[in-house]
């Protein structure tokens, strides 16, 4: 799958990687990025998590002037269609015009809720992402899928809406507990097992951290890899399915547990679930690297799970249609595709892929 290379912007260190497609946009990695936003909108909607640490939010609203500022619940609990209603009130409230935009700050939750928010209000406004968590940085602040959750399942309501722009401020990194860092590292790994194999070493190098000598060129190589996929494909017609390789049973994970699993961990989890059906139909046996993922990752246990029990869920991806589901598997390293899998061979494999997770004995 071919990559798109990051290039460097200017000689402070800020790498931008340049975003394709029908609204072309540039993502800028570096540190201080906070203190140097700015949008050309007047009006601006700030929607962040409550527990994002205070000094990220003032640093945004010092840069951008008056802002309404809107707290959300943290993680997944804002993802929903209740929360989402009281932003729009609120901003209508405000009589906040169709020129204003939104800005998205936070983590993949908080903007792919703002980006919702941004797609419907009015028919759509401007829309900023400010990631600060690895994972929004590699991966959700990129590329336009916004949306929220159903009790019946993850991200079943939503809108492609692309950023205008991208800041991943690196030094925000710094207070994301290890865990939270190392649930992102998941779709950088994915981004490596898809498309570019160089990321696979360096996303668990002990230099791929905060302030590590590593976290930069990494980041813009596994963001390089989204970039690439969302410039060519936008919506989803063809290669950027394989952008959800794991996500379907990490998204049937999220669902069974109503949302107590993070989205990281799942796809960790959901990565070693399809690497084995991939060389179940065949593929290069490529478990080794999924399963050390997760022996590295520490995720936290999953309960008790049978295939019934989680089924129906992966039955409700978005990459189903009305032939049935499809899975994104790989030939080998850097050769995704979709295919369709027989019942047997998905409810071995889950057996299989328990016994697996059960065998590292991870601890709570
Ligand atoms: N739109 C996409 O393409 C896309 C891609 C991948 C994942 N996602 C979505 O992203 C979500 C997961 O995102 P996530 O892993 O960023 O988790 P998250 O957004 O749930 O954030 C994790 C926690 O970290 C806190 N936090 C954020 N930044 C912090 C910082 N710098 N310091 C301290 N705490 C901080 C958050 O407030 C939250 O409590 C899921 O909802 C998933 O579905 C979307
Ligand atoms: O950007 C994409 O496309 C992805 O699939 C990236 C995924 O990591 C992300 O979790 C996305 O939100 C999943 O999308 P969905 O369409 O399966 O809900
Ligand atoms: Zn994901």
């Amino acid at each position: 799958m071919p990559t798109a290379k990051p290039q460097k912007a200017n000689g402070a260190g800020v790498q931008q990687i340049e975003v394709g497609g029908p609204q072309p946009y540039a993502v800028q990695v570096g540190g201080g990025l906070l203190s140097q936003v700015n949008v050309p909108e007047q009006q601006v909607t700030l929607i962040h998590p409550e527990d994002l640490p205070p000094e990220f939010v003032e640093r945004v609203q010092r840069q951008l002037g008056p802002v309404l500022t809107l707290s959300v619940p943290p993680r997944d609990e804002c993802k929903t269609l209740d929360v989402m209603a009281g932003l729009l009130s609120r901003m209508a409230k405000a009589a906040l015009p169709r020129d204003s935009a939104v800005v998205g700050l936070g983590g993949g939750a908080a903007t792919d809720l703002a980006g919702f928010v941004a797609a419907s209000y009015l028919r759509g406004v401007a829309f900023y992402t400010m990631p600060t968590t690895l994972l929004g940085m590699v991966d959700a602040a990129v590329g336009g899928k916004t949306g929220v959750n159903l009790p019946e399942g993850k991200n079943l309501v939503g809108a492609f809406w692309p950023p205008k722009a991208v800041w991943c401020d690196t030094d925000t990194l710094a207070t994301l507990p290890p865990a939270v860092f190392r649930e992102g590292a998941a779709e950088a790994f994915k981004h490596g097992l898809i498309a570019d194999p160089s990321l696979l070493g360096r996303v668990l190098d002990p230099e791929f951290r905060p302030h590590g000598a590593l976290l930069e060129s990494t980041l813009a190589d596994a963001i390089a890899v989204k970039a690439g996929v969302v410039s060519r494909d936008l919506t989803e017609r063809g290669e950027r399915a394989f952008l959800n390789f794991g996500h379907t049973l990490a998204h049937a994970l999220e669902g069974v547990t109503g949302q107590a699993t993070a989205h990281g961990e799942a796809v960790g989890y959901g990565m070693h679930y399809a690497a084995r059906l991939s060389r179940a139909l065949g593929g290069t046996d490529l478990t080794a690297h999924t399963l050390n993922f997760v022996r590295w990752q520490q995720p936290t246990p999953l309960p008790e799970l049978t295939y019934d029990l989680i089924s129906p869920y992966m039955a409700r991806d978005k990459k189903a249609d009305s032939d049935g589901m499809r899975f994104v598997l790989l030939h080998g390293l850097a050769q995704p595709y979709l295919a369709r899998v027989p019942e047997e061979i998905l409810r071995r494999e889950f057996v299989g892929w328990w016994e697996d997770i059960q065998g590292l004995g991870l601890k709570s």
